[in-house]
């Protein structure tokens, strides 16, 4: 039986829900795909744990077992994998720690899966361009709204369609909060605490707020759409912090239903990219969303307007989706 090898680098939130899944669902997974997966290596920013005969749950949880200084390049360069899955902070600024992660595994001939955005919307178009000479893959769904098989659909079902313009709900945590402020009619901040212990915000849920894990989310896949390396200064964000019960209450007087719409389209005069607040009519497909659900409305020159929508955002999602990627490695 074929083993193969998993290196986790960020051994937060969802690094060790990953590996949680991994060691629970190995033997399905051999089943369905006659492979068995084992996780080798894990680390945090301060050190490391190796074990080429599998590292369970309860070792990892043992923190002092990690050895100090196990981590970045160091990490990479002694864990015996065939792919190595980046889970740890999101830099819009840097790209870190995900880029020099990913630089280092490519360069060793290691698969990456990419749970992280930053590394993605800064160097995406360098990144893929390494490993395709290297004759690896990346794999970075987790990385936008990671329950929408967005990145497949592109690369896969519209890989010959000509994209004119994506639009969509990216952010669950935002379409949480107007309902609930529409449906209880709380402030924002009460609705943001219980998003908060549902698990679904980011660390800083300020980028949830101000637009921007919506920016990134959306840029990532609008690079893969129009081959660009677009950023979030060539796209115009604001978010939904001012938004007021009264506003919304008055909103939906008139039938409409409070969003946060990314938007990205192919003009004349090249990449118009916003992220805003839109007033939906209420039987706007994007509007009618189960509140953590995102949706993504695709239009091409050759089939019209396609829509995927569903996608919880959570982390249960999140592990899902990796699990995913590690399946199409393994049928490389
Ligand atoms: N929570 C979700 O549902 C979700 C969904 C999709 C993507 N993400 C992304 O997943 C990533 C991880 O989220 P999380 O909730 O697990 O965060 P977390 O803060 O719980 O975990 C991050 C981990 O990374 C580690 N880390 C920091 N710097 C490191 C370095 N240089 N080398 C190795 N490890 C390092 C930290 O020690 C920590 O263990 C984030 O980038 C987030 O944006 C999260
Ligand atoms: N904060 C994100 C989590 C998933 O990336 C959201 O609300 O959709």
């Amino acid at each position: 039986m074929k083993t193969i090898k998993i290196a986790i680098a960020g051994a937060g939130n969802i690094g060790r829900a990953l590996l949680d899944a991994i060691y629970e669902q190995a033997d399905a997974f051999e089943q369905k795909h006659g492979v068995r997966l084992r996780v080798t290596g894990v680390c945090n920013s301060r050190g490391g744990l190796l074990d080429t005969a599998g590292l369970s749950p309860k070792k990892i949880a043992e923190q002092s077992a990690f050895t100090p200084d196990l981590a970045g390049r160091n990490f990479v360069q002694q864990v015996d994998a065939d792919i190595l899955v980046e889970a740890g902070p999101s830099d819009y600024i840097t790209g870190e720690p995900g880029l020099s992660y990913a630089d280092a595994a490519i360069a060793r001939g290691l698969h990456v899966i990419f749970i992280s955005k930053g590394a993605m919307l800064l160097h995406g178009t360098q990144l893929l361009e390494k490993a395709r000479k290297q004759g690896v893959a990346i794999k970075y769904r987790c990385a936008t709204a990671s329950g929408l098989p967005a990145i497949d659909l592109l690369e896969r079902a519209f890989a010959n369609a000509t994209i004119e313009k994506i639009e969509g709900v990216l952010t669950g945590t935002t379409s949480f909060i107007l309902d609930k402020m529409q449906s209880q009619r709380c402030s924002l901040t009460e609705a943001l605490t219980e998003a908060q212990a549902l698990g679904m915000t980011e660390p800083d849920p300020t980028n949830d707020l101000n637009g921007k894990d919506t920016a990134c989310k959306l840029l990532i896949i609008a690079n893969t759409a129009f081959r660009t390396q677009l950023t979030l200064a060539d796209m115009s964000v604001s978010g939904i912090e001012s938004v007021s019960p009264e506003d919304i209450a008055t909103a939906c007087a008139e039938g409409k239903t409070p969003r946060l719409i990314g938007s990205v389209a192919r003009t004349t005069s090249g990449i118009n990219a916003a992220v805003q607040l839109q007033y939906l009519n209420n039987t706007d497909t994007l509007a009618r969303l189960n509140a953590r659900d995102k949706a993504l409305r695709i239009f091409t020159r050759e089939f019209g307007e396609t829509i995927l929508a569903g996608g919880s955002s959570s982390r249960d999602a999140t592990i899902a989706a990796a699990m995913e990627d590690l399946a199409q490695i393994v049928r490389l």
